[in-house]
């Protein structure tokens, strides 16, 4: 599936070019045993358990980066837009999760005491460093994958024939839910519109940062699927 068969008209944009960039690190993503095993219901619940607990301490961070990049946003209008997407994705995750923490016998003392894996903090890390130290525009541009990967992968899994009593089938209906997508747009808009504004060294830096964190979100399901901990 291409940027452009999600009815995003991005033809000669930052955002078309940047999702190009990605293309080799979309193929792996797309063979991750993490989301072909989920998609046909037999990922074991441990892999699962691991991933959902490790995502939990990811949105928690990642809430924040969406406040700081508002924050940065050049007018009141992108700041209004940017918190509504951001508020949508969030609102729709965190019910996500509230059913899967319970499903899966989750505690929310759990999340507190539970410790990020090396992916988890290496990755929350660079969103919150990319946020506090980046201009709006690289730092919207590093935080774009987060919406954009996951409405791929969701639309490509629901676009499967659906499997009877898979286990997960609410993480797919989540992300490849029309409401999910409609959020992602907004930001691949916002970021389009945040690079016309760039300097052509800023724009470097908005493809160096969207690469990284695309790097990012294939070794988190990477290091879920491993049981990643801290090897010393
Ligand atoms: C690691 C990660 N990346 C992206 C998403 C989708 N917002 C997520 N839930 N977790």
């Amino acid at each position: 599936m291409d940027a452009s068969s999600q009815s995003t008209d991005t033809t000669g944009s930052f955002t078309a070019a940047a999702w190009d960039r990605i293309a080799p690190i979309m193929a792996e993503i797309e063979v991750l045993p993490l989301l072909t095993r989920l998609s046909d219901g037999t990922l074991p619940p441990e892999v699962f358990r691991h991933y959902i607990l490790q995502d939990a301490l990811y949105l928690k961070h990642y809430a924040r980066c969406l406040a700081i990049v508002a924050a940065k946003a050049p007018d009141n209008a992108q700041v209004l837009r940017f918190l509504g997407s951001a508020q949508k994705a969030i609102t729709v995750e965190q019910g996500l999760h509230a059913g899967f923490l319970t499903q899966f016998g989750i505690s929310s003392d759990d999340v507190t005491s539970a410790e990020p894996s090396p992916a988890c903090f290496a990755y929350t890390n660079f969103l919150l460093a990319t946020a506090y130290h980046s201009s709006y525009a690289v730092a919207l541009s590093a935080i774009l994958p987060c919406f954009w990967i996951y409405w791929h992968v969701g639309e490509a899994i629901k676009n499967r024939p659906a499997i009877a009593g898979n286990a997960f089938q609410a993480w797919i209906n989540t992300y490849g839910d029309p409401q999910f997508a409609a959020g992602a747009r907004e930001v691949i808009a916002l970021t389009d519109i945040a690079a016309r504004a760039a300097s052509p060294v800023e724009r470097a830096q908005m493809t160096d940062v969207f690469v990284r964190a695309s790097q990012y979100e294939w070794m988190f399901w990477d290091s879920a699927w491993r049981l990643e901990t801290w090897p010393v």
